[in-house]
């Protein structure tokens, strides 16, 4: 299923929320390109570079990477293709992010997932990760066809360093002092998809598995 025109679109919730597993799915029906802040992040810190160090630091706190390192990051990729659709998940994380984001192109909607906390948790303590694709697993949920192994290359599976219970604590105190007022931001100035349920949206009758 392809667009017919060039379609620019945000996901945003709290870690652990669905963004990663919902905006493959998008991307994949519409054909749009995957942008995600956390692979991005996870590509330097495998390259060691210096500022891969530093980033790696912050993300095992539970701490956000500082705005100026973040924009300049994705903003860059974001120029890159300026003639293609995509969809942006996990930044931005603050308003300094998102004011930069409208300051380099036009984002024409928001999806923000709602999960609670407790329900997170449990998500975040059974996820498994692809590193090097950003593929995600649960082992409730959608576990992969052979147990610890990637299902489309057969690469190990690890859990992230930053999914223990008391990272996972930072990153949700973190997301409610500092991404929470992104969505007030986005309510005023973008069309806010406020209330996306994930579970019905993969279940609607044209969304392939
Ligand atoms: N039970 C359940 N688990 C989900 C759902 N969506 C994603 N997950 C799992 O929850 C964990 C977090 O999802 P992920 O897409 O990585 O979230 P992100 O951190 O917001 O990008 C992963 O282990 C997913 O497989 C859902 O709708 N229901
Ligand atoms: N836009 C961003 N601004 C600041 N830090 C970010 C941003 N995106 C990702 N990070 C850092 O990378 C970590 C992992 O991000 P991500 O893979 O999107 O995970 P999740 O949504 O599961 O928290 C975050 O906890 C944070 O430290």
């Amino acid at each position: 299923m392809a667009l017919h025109r060039i379609f620019r679109a945000v996901v945003t919730g709290p870690p652990g929320s669905g963004k990663g597993t919902v905006s493959s799915r998008i991307t994949k029906t519409f054909g749009l390109k995957h942008i995600s802040s956390g692979d991005i992040l996870r590509a330097n810190i495998n390259a060691r570079t210096e500022l891969g160090l530093l980033m790696k630091s912050c993300i095992d706190q539970g701490q956000l990477i500082p705005d100026d390192v973040m924009s300049r990051l994705i903003l860059s990729d974001l120029r890159a293709t300026d003639q293609s659709s995509w969809l942006l998940d996990g930044f931005p994380r603050t308003v300094t992010q998102a004011e930069a984001l409208d300051d380099t192109c036009s984002v024409d909607t928001v999806i923000n997932l709602n999960v609670p906390f407790q329900t997170i948790k449990q998500r975040l303590t059974s996820r498994w990760t692809h590193l090097s694709s950003g593929r995600v697993y649960n082992i409730d949920f959608n576990p992969p066809k052979v147990p610890g192994l990637d299902d489309v290359t057969g690469e190990p599976l690890v859990q992230r360093d930053d999914d223990t219970p008391e990272t996972v604590t930072h990153r949700l105190k973190a997301y409610e002092t500092q991404t929470e007022p992104v969505l007030e931001y986005y309510s005023q100035t973008h069309t806010l998809h406020s209330n996306f349920d994930p579970v019905l949206f993969a279940q609607s009758s044209w969304f392939p598995a």
